[in-house]
């Protein structure tokens, strides 16, 4: 468990966190989203300790990390994939790692078969992609078998087995009771990886909530449905309250209704006894959602500063 409390970092006269409050639980995965200079990195440095928060807390576990002893056991972070020493190979860097924080040797082996690099384990680091130094921040995240992780941007340089690999991962580890917090300021990311949300922008809260319920407050749904009798239908479903437009070009059969849930829809065609060719409710998109969300707190908009 992540607490998050008041949570505010101030660089000058800039804020770059204001007053966050949230919590993240165990058994889940939670997608920590917002626009590009959200404050997202460096709340993820406040938990970690590796910033002091100007005021406020934050909590692994119940305790503040730099007082858990022996940190990789406790929490596995991945923030800045690049920023490992290139003249090492991947298995020293772990092993070191594993030494200084009382970790077995064997663990090393184990996360570097895990995240597939045990064909890469005696290259430089330095000669590694983006992606595979990607999938070495998470061995490194690993090492110490913590029940709490987190990751800034992990998905960013992976190719798309990459991607699915991850999303496997994480899935997997949050269904071992661990709790999984990981950023992205891309909601399409998020969406088939997360179970829960926090979204920030300008440092607020502006959501903390399940995908689902998030994706409920963007556009509202609506359900489209063809039938050879567009005309009939459309008046049908007009005179019980749903509001009606035609969708492509006129002459096409296709109709898209607001108001109006798709078994009703059903119902009313059936009463009506007009065939329909398809029957969809389109959910409201959870990108469509975010971008309404964080509309106005995006820090840059079409390059002019705000
Ligand atoms: N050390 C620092 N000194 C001054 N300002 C900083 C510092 N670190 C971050 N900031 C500012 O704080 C704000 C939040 O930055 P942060 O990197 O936490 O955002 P982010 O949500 O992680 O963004 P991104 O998705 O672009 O990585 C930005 O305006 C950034 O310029």
């Amino acid at each position: 468990m992540i607490e998050v409390s008041e949570l505010t970092k101030r660089y000058g006269g800039k804020t770059a966190v204001d007053h966050l409050s949230f919590t993240v639980r165990p058994g889940q995965v939670t997608g920590f989203l917002g626009p590009n200079g959200a404050g997202k990195t460096t709340t993820l440095r406040m938990i970690l300790g590796l910033d002091a928060p100007t005021t406020g807390a934050a909590t692994v576990s119940g305790v503040p990390f730099r007082h858990h002893p022996r940190g990789l056991r406790h929490v596995g972070a991945l923030l800045d994939a690049g920023q490992v020493h290139g003249g090492r190979s991947a298995a020293a860097h772990l092993a070191a790692l594993a030494r200084s924080n009382g970790i077995p040797r064997r663990r090393v082996d184990e996360v570097l078969q895990e995240v597939g690099l045990a064909e890469a384990a005696t290259r430089r680091i330095g000669g590694f992609s983006l992606g595979m130094k990607q999938r070495l921040g998470i061995a490194t995240a690993l090492l110490g078998d913590p029940p709490v992780l987190m990751f800034d941007e992990p998905i960013n340089g992976m190719d798309p087995e990459g991607v699915l690999w991850v999303r496997r991962l994480f899935r997997r580890l949050a269904a071992e009771g661990r709790t999984v917090f990981l950023s992205s300021h891309l909601m399409s990311e998020m969406e088939n990886t997360a179970d829960q949300l926090v979204v920030i922008g300008r440092g607020r809260l502006i959501a903390a909530e399940s995908v689902r319920d998030f994706a409920a407050r963007g556009t509202r749904g609506c359900v489209v449905v063809a039938t050879p009798r567009a005309a009939e239908l459309a008046a049908v479903l007009t005179a019980a309250g749903g509001s009606v437009e035609p969708e492509g070009p006129a002459g096409t059969e296709r109709l898209v209704v607001t108001g109006l849930p798709a078994d009703r829809i059903g119902a009313l065609a059936f009463e009506n006894r007009i065939q329909l060719h398809e029957l969809t409710t389109r959910t409201a998109s959870l990108e469509a959602a975010f971008m309404e969300l964080t509309a106005d707190s995006a820090e840059y908009l079409a390059g002019q500063p705000r």
